[in-house]
């Protein structure tokens, strides 16, 4: 395939054309690779795996659909038997009242044969609408059963972020799947029912419907192939222009090109693009229409070659005129039947490289699964000890954890600083189970995480993020949300509602509660950054609340929207979660919230630089004292570095 052609505008904005890195992408390739004989050769296999999926699906169904076409392939044979019939009748000697006679039967029995067929295929299309949502449902909630139960890391892992993404259309294609292996079954069973026909009328003419059909196909095959690449060249100028025009529309958007004038610039480079992706499409036209016209020349020219043969039959005696009646009618539509035989399989195997992705997927899935067993939790878990942790991402050569180590006794408060990057988010997915450390141990109430019943292990942890989910549902329920499991009335959120500071915040609200928090949908209200918070953080004081049994709380960063204010409740609330059957673990970069910690960790590029109180800490005049310090600079009063004052002096131009 050759290389699509790179507009100015694309390679100026970004750097050249603009290809997606997802796994759908890769079939791009694939497809094109794609020739009658490989596409014939996979036929039974892909073939084999959705009647497979439709067999679990619904059995009575797929047996129906199955009879039914081979009952169409038995009319269609005998309806060309009944044609054959006529034109004996209509073209032997006698009287036209006479001849006219002895077809009557035939044509009823055609009449007949043709009823009994459009029934049959009512009864098939019925039967194939009621197999494919099912198998598309099924093909769905495997693959979002296998995606949810997997290992976080796999999450993390670019390869398998691709999988996931790319086994999505699966579930689609399984369904499309179903229609497309039908008509290809009903293709195969016509064509081999008038093949059939025409060796019975005479030998000679099944290696005419060949000659007729193969150019047909081929064209079908090619011009298919043709359309793709067309697509594949010019979707890409397409796919650029689109990203302009969403973010010349889009609300985050809106304020920059406005004032930075960039709605001008980027509505220029658009239409730069749009001009070079008509002109693709201008000229891949071009091309369709050509590879067709050849197409439809060479299936004309064995057409005529082949009527040709038959007039030389039927004028050396060899061919009876009903014969070649019949034959001519055969010949017609067993190539049309060739054709959208083509067509079909060209579909199937399109098809069928999704389906293969979901296939894949769920094996992977299935290897990365979190484990469904294992040791069951104690009530009492005394402690949380993280021994001498290592974590690595699949993708990187530096290790985020390197050897840490730090004990979470039940009723403390513990908390996590370092600077960005030093290790802190994938310390706390670490102790919250998400993450299994390649090298130390997690270990609760004294036995190693590997050997837990994870579930158990999940049940016990309540986390609250910077970037913790806003679910597109009610208030009520992103606050239930935090135990879903457990059902609850507005009036039992109250305290959590009431601790989280977040009263205000639902009052405001039209409909309190019950007010649907999502933007995109009609009637629905939005929250701004810091109101969010709130939410969140009374989901967490309802999950911790509906838990008896020994918890760690991980809280990362839950105050960066709040005004100062909120910042100081927030942090007393989060405080007072402590008791006696909780661990609390903070990790933030706002020192006030922390001094008050009975353990402060400093981590340092993944490793563990101090340790201690707040005291201890500040005495040592290390890392942790200069990172207080730092902070507290910002607050005192003074001249202030970093920001340049208005009076203060221009730093010289470099020569
Ligand atoms: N999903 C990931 N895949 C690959 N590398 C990651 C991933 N998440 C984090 N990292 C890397 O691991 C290191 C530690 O990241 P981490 O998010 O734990 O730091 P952090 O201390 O929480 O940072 P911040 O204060 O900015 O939130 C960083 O170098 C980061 O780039």
């Amino acid at each position: 395939m050759a290389e699509p052609t790179v507009s100015d505008a694309e390679r100026e904005l970004f750097g050249g054309p603009l290809r997606y890195d997802a796994g759908w992408a890769e079939h791009e390739r694939a497809w094109l690779d794609l020739t009658m004989l490989s596409a014939i050769r996979a036929m039974p296999r892909l073939v084999g795996g959705t009647l497979r999926r439709a067999w679990a699906a619904d059995r009575p169904a797929l047996l129906v659909v199955a009879a039914s076409e081979v009952g169409q392939g038995i009319a269609a044979a005998v309806g060309l038997l009944a044609v054959n019939a006529v034109m004996h009748a209509l073209l032997g000697g006698g009287e036209p009242v006479d001849r006219l006679h002895a077809a009557l039967p035939a044509l009823v029995a055609g009449a007949l044969v043709a009823v009994v067929n459009a029934g049959l295929a009512g009864l098939s299309t019925s039967r194939a609408g009621r197999l494919e949502p099912l198998v598309e449902r099924i093909a769905t909630t495997e693959y979002l059963e296998a995606a949810t139960a997997v290992e976080l890391e796999a999450i993390e892992d670019p390869e398998f972020r691709r999988l996931i993404d790319v086994a999505q259309y699966g579930a689609a294609s399984a369904r499309r799947m179903i229609g497309a292996c039908v008509a290809a079954l009903n293709g195969t069973i016509s064509l081999v029912a008038t093949a059939g026909i025409l060796t019975v009328l005479h030998p000679a003419l099944l290696p005419m419907l060949l000659l007729i059909a193969a150019p047909r196909g081929w064209g079908a095959m090619r011009v298919a192939q043709e359309r793709y690449v067309s697509v594949m060249n010019w979707v890409e100028h397409v796919r650029a222009g689109r990203l302009i025009g969403n973010l010349l529309t889009e609300r985050d958007a809106a304020q920059e090109v406005r004032i930075h004038g960039v709605g001008r610039y980027l509505l220029e480079k658009y239409r730069d693009m749009a001009e070079s992706a008509e002109a693709e499409q201008k000229r891949l036209a071009d091309g369709k229409a050509l590879t067709e016209l050849v197409a439809a020349g060479l299936s004309g020219l064995a057409m005529a070659g082949t009527y040709g043969v038959m007039l030389g039959l039927i004028l050396s005696g060899h061919m009876g005129l009903a014969v070649a009646g019949t034959a001519v009618i055969a010949v017609r539509t067993g190539s049309a039947s060739l054709g959208a035989l083509v067509m079909n399989v060209n579909q199937l195997h399109e098809e069928s490289l999704y389906v293969q992705d979901h296939d894949r997927f769920l094996v992977e899935a299935a290897r990365r699964g979190i484990p469904t067993t294992g040791q069951d939790l104690p009530e009492r878990l005394g402690r949380v000890v993280l021994d001498g942790v290592t974590y690595r991402y699949p993708d990187r050569e530096e290790p985020a954890l390197d050897g840490v180590s730090l004990v979470l006794p039940m009723g403390s408060v513990t908390a996590v600083v370092g600077e960005n990057g030093s290790g802190k988010s994938t310390l706390m997915k670490v102790l919250a189970g998400l993450l299994l450390p390649q090298g130390g141990s997690v270990r609760w109430g004294g036995v190693d995480l590997a050997g837990l019943d994870r579930s158990q292990v999940f049940d016990r942890v309540s986390l609250l993020t910077q970037d913790f989910q806003r679910w597109p549902v009610t208030a009520a329920l992103n606050i239930r949300i935090g135990r879903p499991a457990t059902r609850a009335a507005d009036a039992e959120l109250r305290p959590s509602v009431d601790y989280a500071g977040a009263a205000p915040v639902v009052a405001k609200l039209p409909h309190g509660l019950r007010t649907l928090l999502a933007r995109m949908f009609r009637g629905a209200s939005e929250l701004s950054g810091g109101e969010w918070q709130k939410i969140g953080l009374a989901r967490t004081h309802w999950r911790t609340e509906t838990s008896a049994a020994d918890s760690v709380l991980i809280v990362d960063e839950p105050t960066s929207a709040l005004d100062p204010e909120a910042e100081i409740a927030a942090f007393d609330a989060i405080r007072r979660l402590a008791g006696p059957h909780r661990a609390v673990v903070l990790v933030t970069h706002r020192m006030s919230g922390v001094r008050h910690a009975d353990t402060i960790y400093v981590l340092d590029r993944g490793r563990l630089a101090e340790q201690g109180s707040h005291d201890t800490l500040m005495a040592a005049r290390g890392r942790y004292a200069a990172m207080f310090d730092t902070q507290a600079a910002q607050y005192a009063p003074g001249p202030r570095t970093g920001v340049p004052h208005p009076s203060a002096p221009p730093v010289p131009e470099p020569s």
